[in-house]
């Protein structure tokens, strides 16, 4: 297949019929070319078609309109070519949970035509490659988040797919059982060459380990690129300044230099800070432009109490692109806001 795209898709559409007559446009316009062997992330807010796409490009749903070909074969008019190439770890896995995992993963290769002896093969090669021969003979129900996360996993890579889905793979899971699954993720893809396509609205996740990350909102992909890039021309650098009295003539100088540094946003937010004001700004070369800037300041008589300079994240290329952000959208309906992690493996 060469350097053909894994995944090519094209106005992919897709509409609810809601309760009462109201439909519910849950993906609106998905277009996209993804290269073979690539870590592609889908980032954005609850409600975004995130699920939706996914679940379109792995044929268990219709598009309402567009076209889309995985593997090179045409998710409407061959979905069985497609699900027999692809892996899919969804939200919630629903496969039996009275089961021992080991007996699951033995009927996910028979499911699969395997046959036996490669069944078992392949069972007992992911179940030490995730780590989980310590429970393999425990009802799945009885596993923890992060084990069950671990035993989704090797189900969708018992067919041993070029292409891996994964929903959300992380979502309520805490610090280390994310770290811990990255790094079974990370060694799976490197093992066996794989492609992998996954949905996140952890900002650090897709920073880290995505090579690509599409970010969706209302059912559009609304930037598409490597993160550092994202960030380099999406989001710049934030520089927080603490001044001694009110905010001018100080936000006027920063507003200059932020425009001088070709900043997308230069207008600063100025908060009163007691006494003080805080004045915080996006610039391009922070590095540059803060040292400048301080001596401006201090000629023109206001005097820095506190100068910082952060590196933007994803979070601030989401608030550059839709003035809201998303750490604040997905706290309302998830758990706490992810921490950064590390997971052990390298790319
Ligand atoms: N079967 C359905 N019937 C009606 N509306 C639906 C259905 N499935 C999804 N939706 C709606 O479509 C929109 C997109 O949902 P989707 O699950 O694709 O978003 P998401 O980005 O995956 O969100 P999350 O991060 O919460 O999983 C939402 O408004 C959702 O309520």
């Amino acid at each position: 297949m060469g350097t053909e795209p894994i995944i090519s898709a094209r106005g992919l559409r897709k509409v609810f019929r809601g309760q009462g007559g109201k439909d519910v446009v849950a993906v609106e316009d998905i277009s996209m070319d993804v290269k073979p062997g690539s870590l592609t992330a889908f980032l954005g807010p609850n409600g975004a078609g995130k699920s939706t796409s996914l679940r379109m490009l792995t044929t268990l749903l219709e598009p309402t309109s567009g076209t889309a070909t995985v593997c090179g074969y045409d998710i409407a008019r061959d979905p069985a070519s497609v699900r027999a190439r692809i892996g899919y770890i969804g939200q919630k896995n629903g496969a039996g949970q009275y089961q021992r995992l080991r007996d699951e993963l033995l009927s996910q290769g028979a499911m699969y035509g395997l046959g036996r002896v490669e069944s078992r093969r392949r069972t007992e090669e992911l179940i030490e490659a995730l780590d989980l021969a310590e429970v393999a003979n425990r009802k799945t129900i009885t596993l923890s988040g992060g084990q069950r996360r671990r035993a989704d996993i090797a189900l969708g890579l018992i067919p041993h797919p070029r292409l891996l889905f994964l929903d959300e793979p992380t979502t309520g899971l805490d610090p280390q059982s994310r770290a811990n699954l990255w790094d079974h993720i990370l060694r799976m893809r490197q093992r066996h060459e794989m492609t992998l396509f996954l949905t996140t609205h952890y900002l650090d996740e897709a920073d880290q380990f995505a090579e690509r990350v599409m970010v969706v909102d209302s059912g559009k992909i609304i930037a598409d690129d490597s993160a550092p890039r994202l960030k380099a021309t999406l989001a710049g650098d934030r520089i927080t300044l603490t001044v001694t009295g009110g905010a001018e003539p100080a936000a006027t100088i920063v507003r200059r230099a932020a425009e001088d540094s070709g900043a997308a946003h230069p207008e600063p937010e100025v908060t009163a800070d007691g006494e003080n004001s805080r004045i915080v700004v996006a610039v391009n070369h922070g590095e540059e432009v803060l040292p400048r800037l301080i001596r401006e300041l201090d000629a023109a008589g206001s005097t820095v109490l506190t100068a910082d300079l952060d590196q933007p994240t994803l979070d601030d290329v989401f608030l550059t692109l839709t003035g809201r952000s998303l750490r604040e959208e997905n706290q309302s309906t998830d758990e706490p806001t992810a921490e950064p992690i590390s997971a052990g493996a390298t790319r």
